[in-house]
């Protein structure tokens, strides 16, 4: 709920990682509380709306659910330029999901938005017993490249919750600081957003 006389910003969010890694659960976690066994593979590109409140400011996702599977790769730079925040999601169960992670912050870092929020989110940590990415690897990565690092459970709601907090108030202080160097969304981006199938 927005807090009354509270700045308002809108950013745009984006979720990008291999096919089966889990985005559409995080999100679907976050913004409706559910979670599905057999959720069924994105197709293009997912759209979702989330209201958080933080100290500093309301904050009113706009969030890109993007399709990880190879096909629709070509589509993501639609989803990823201009975002404020991006998410990498990988899954621990899975070191060739990392390898893909690997290459998404890649790509983030050279098609040069300036200083998005990004975090590196090792999902599915209910399958530790099936664990194929260390957490310390993923941390070092996660350093070496500005972003933050959580492992969460959309199965579960482990740090679900906690990670779009965290994004939220990074983006809140940093719109406080410097408010020109924050992608935020406008009108033209929320009308495109509403001709997509909406979620949330
Ligand atoms: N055990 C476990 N399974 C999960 C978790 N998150 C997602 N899954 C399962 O993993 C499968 C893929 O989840 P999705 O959310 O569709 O993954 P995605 O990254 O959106 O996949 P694409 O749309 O193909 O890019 C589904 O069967 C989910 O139920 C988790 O935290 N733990």
């Amino acid at each position: 709920m927005a807090r009354p006389g509270n700045k308002i910003i809108q950013p745009k969010l984006v979720l990008l990682g291999d096919m089966g890694t889990g985005k559409t659960s995080l999100v679907l976690r976050f913004v409706k509380g559910q979670f599905l066994d057999q959720q069924e593979s994105t197709i293009g590109a997912a759209f979702f709306t989330q209201i958080l409140s933080v100290s500093e400011a309301t904050v009113k996702f706009d969030i890109w659910d993007t399709a990880g599977q190879e096909r629709y790769h070509s589509l993501a730079p639609m989803y990823y330029r201009g975002a404020a925040a991006a998410v990498v999601v990988y899954d621990i169960s899975s070191l060739d999901t990392f390898a893909r992670a690997k290459q998404w912050v890649q790509e983030l870092q050279n098609q040069g938005n300036p200083n998005p929020v990004m975090a590196l989110v090792a999902n599915k940590s209910d399958l530790d017993s099936k664990r194929e990415v260390q957490i310390q690897d993923a941390e070092e990565f996660a350093q070496e490249h500005g972003m933050f690092f959580m492992e969460t459970s959309a199965k579960t709601a482990h740090n679900v919750n906690e990670l779009f907090y965290e994004i939220a108030k990074k983006l809140a202080i940093a719109y406080s600081s410097k408010p020109s160097e924050v992608n935020l969304n406008n009108e033209t981006q929320e009308r495109r957003g509403k001709l997509f199938c909406c979620t949330g």
